[in-house]
């Protein structure tokens, strides 16, 4: 599902942000992506979504070398990986039905098809009764969920989330985390970038270690180790 292999990514100057990586990640995992400020996460993340190209090494995605992706397909790639942050980027001036439609009207589904799927998606992350309210009033964790549901609109194979929990209280934050294990339990492979230690290590899932833009440890039932 997705591969890397000796992947390094270099910004203008210092160290490589990511230093020769090689990682597989199988259809229908959920893995933790876990480091230090400055240890690569972010760059990972932007890797997979293709916003940022790798200075060596080659990544594959859905069976796709994105190395090779033409401009023209990074949209309709994109389309197979959902995404979401720790700053939930809603749009402030449009309802949740709106803000969750909106992924699907950029991709020009038929009004019907969004009528049928946004209600449906809505109800999976619990917010079916709010979908007129707008982003301010809602909490952080309602307003997490409509981003969840905004990534999910369009059933994507793979979910990445860059911090989910990261402006969100422990309740919250417990209840984002069932929804990933949900989503992943219904077949989407989930990566979540954290700093979360207590979320960690309740869910026992894969967990990979980054230092200085390097894997320090990979393993299935891994704990969050400070470093
Ligand atoms: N646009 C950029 N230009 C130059 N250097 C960058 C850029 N983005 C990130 N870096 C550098 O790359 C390294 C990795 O940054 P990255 O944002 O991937 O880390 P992170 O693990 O996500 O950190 P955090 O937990 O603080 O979000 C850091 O040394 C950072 O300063």
């Amino acid at each position: 599902m997705i591969t890397l292999d000796s992947v390094s990514k270099s910004y203008d100057k210092g160290q490589p942000a990511i230093n020769n990586i090689s990682l597989h990640i199988d259809k229908g995992e959920f893995v933790f992506v876990v480091g230090n400020s400055g240890s690569g996460k972010s760059t990972l993340i932007k890797l997979l979504l293709k916003e940022l190209d790798p200075t060596s090494g080659t990544i594959s995605v859905n069976g796709k070398v994105l190395n090779r992706l033409p401009r023209r397909k990074i949209s309709k790639y994109r389309r197979g990986v959902g995404v979401v942050f720790q700053d939930f980027r809603l749009l402030k001036d449009r309802n949740v039905y709106e803000n969750v439609a909106f992924a699907q009207r950029v991709i020009e589904k038929p009004n019907r098809v969004i009528k049928k799927r946004v209600p449906e998606v809505l109800t999976l992350v619990g917010l079916a009764d709010k979908y007129r309210s707008r982003p301010k009033e809602l909490s952080g964790g309602e307003q997490q969920r409509v981003a969840l549901a905004r990534a999910l609109v369009n059933r994507p194979d793979i979910l990445l989330a860059d911090e989910p929990t990261g402006n969100l209280d422990p309740k919250n934050s417990n209840e984002i985390m069932k929804l990933l294990e949900e989503i992943n339990a219904r077949g989407t492979t989930v990566l979540v970038v954290t700093h979360n230690k207590e979320i960690v290590n309740a869910m026992k899932k894969r967990v990979i270690r980054l230092r200085k833009g390097v894997i320090i440890s990979d393993e299935k039932e891994g704990v969050y180790v400070e470093d």
